[in-house]
């Protein structure tokens, strides 16, 4: 549907490409706690960790925010950059393409953001953290606001589903994310440039490509893992790629495309459900790399949200609630259990993620690796290839 005078999904994703199957999940019969569906939850977040989302509600305000991201990345740099995040470790605002970190060799990555706190739409027209430019101001009511709301009211949802099926105590998992407390939950508005018709260097799959072919993708935002809760991906293009637990990052082959489907939200775990869990919702990792075939052609938009615990919660596994959890920490290597025992606050955890992944705090490869999350990830693969031992 054309969105801002763009018709963001088009042209469509080539048959010929291989994507990686996600389990579609119903979100009516996840609110009405139909069982089968939740055990298709389940198998989708502790799995793979990533899976489509249909009949979530939100498809009149994904949207109106498609409209507002375009509208607002579509100002001058000069004034975007009036708003830019800055190297501290924050997230609200604007992120000019390059800013981050792409891979250990420190290739920027070509992305643009919009990033809008939680805190700050619901509270507008008070300040939670900080302004936004005027695009943003004018629809924060009538468009931020109910969508910010309606993905809370969807991760609340599936956090007390996750919290039942890890059988922790009736909303112990929801207590860490409570919309009073300040977070870094927030909207994010993504833009990536289209590939230019001369410009070969920019190497994307085309369909007239071997399926198998090991060629390097343009990197759009490099492999990493979410830092928060769940995330929530509205993406019209294709571009976003999964690595299929396992599988090395290295080697190209390994990574998928995921299939944009009109109308399903791509849902996926991130570190700290991850950690609260003990390792048993896998955090997986993904990238978003140029589109594929004539797409490759067009600007890529995609509109995300993130829930994070308040800033205030530690990230530990819950090991005293949940039995479930217990046994889980229990068969993890000591080794491996030092990022699920570190109590680090949310707060800080998404701050230094967030600082270790701009370019212009790179020491080298290993501030990457802690900046992308790489290293958590790892730890999962070794545990579920022990829980599969
Ligand atoms: O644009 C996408 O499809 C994914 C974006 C993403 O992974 C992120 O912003 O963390
Ligand atoms: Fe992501």
């Amino acid at each position: 549907m054309p969105v801002a005078g763009i018709d963001l999904a088009n042209p469509p994703f080539p048959n010929n490409v291989p994507t990686h199957p996600l389990l579609v999940i119903d979100y009516t019969l996840i609110k009405s706690g139909d069982k089968p569906e939740i055990e298709r939850l389940w198998k989708a977040a502790t799995e793979l960790g990533f899976w489509y989302l249909k009949n979530h509600g939100t498809e009149h305000e994904v949207n109106e925010m498609f409209e507002m991201g375009a509208e607002t990345l579509k100002l001058p740099l000069d004034e975007k950059m009036k708003f830019e995040q800055g190297d501290e470790g924050k997230s609200f605002g604007y992120k000019m393409a390059g800013a981050l970190v792409s891979d250990e060799h420190g290739t920027p990555d070509t992305v643009e953001f919009l990033n809008i706190s939680k805190d700050d739409a619901l509270a507008f027209p008070a300040v939670a953290h900080r302004t936004y430019p005027s695009t943003v101001n004018a629809r924060m009511f009538s468009t931020v606001k109910p969508f910010v709301q309606k993905s809370l009211e969807v991760n609340e949802t599936i956090l007390a589903v996750l919290e039942d099926k890890l059988r922790l105590p009736e909303g112990a998992l929801r207590a860490c994310h409570p919309n009073t407390q300040f977070s870094y939950s927030e909207a994010r508005c993504i833009r990536n440039p289209p590939k230019l018709r001369d410009d070969e260097a920019e190497v994307s799959p085309s369909p007239n490509d071997d399926p198998n072919s090991t060629k390097k993708a343009k990197i759009a935002l490099g492999p990493h893992s979410d830092f928060g809760s769940l995330t929530i991906l509205h993406n019209r293009l294709g571009g976003l790629q999964v690595l299929p637990p396992g599988l090395p990052a290295s080697d190209e082959s390994s990574w998928s495309y995921v299939l944009p489907m009109p109308g399903h939200a791509i849902c996926n775990i991130g570190d700290s459900l991850a950690i609260l869990s003990g390792g048993i919702l896998r955090s997986n990792i993904h990238r978003v790399v140029s589109p594929p075939g004539e797409q490759a052609y067009h600007a890529r938009w995609s509109l995300v949200f993130f829930t994070r615990p308040g800033n205030g919660v530690r990230l530990g596994a819950f090991s005293e609630k949940s039995d479930l959890i217990k046994a889980a920490m229990e068969r993890m290597q000591p080794e491996l259990k030092s990022v699920f025992e570190s109590n680090v606050t949310a707060g800080e955890w998404v701050n230094k993620r967030n600082r270790l992944g701009r370019v212009n705090n790179r020491k080298g490869p290993e501030t990457y690796r802690a900046g992308a999350g790489v290293d958590i990830v790892q730890v999962q693969s070794q545990q579920q290839a022990q829980t599969r031992a």
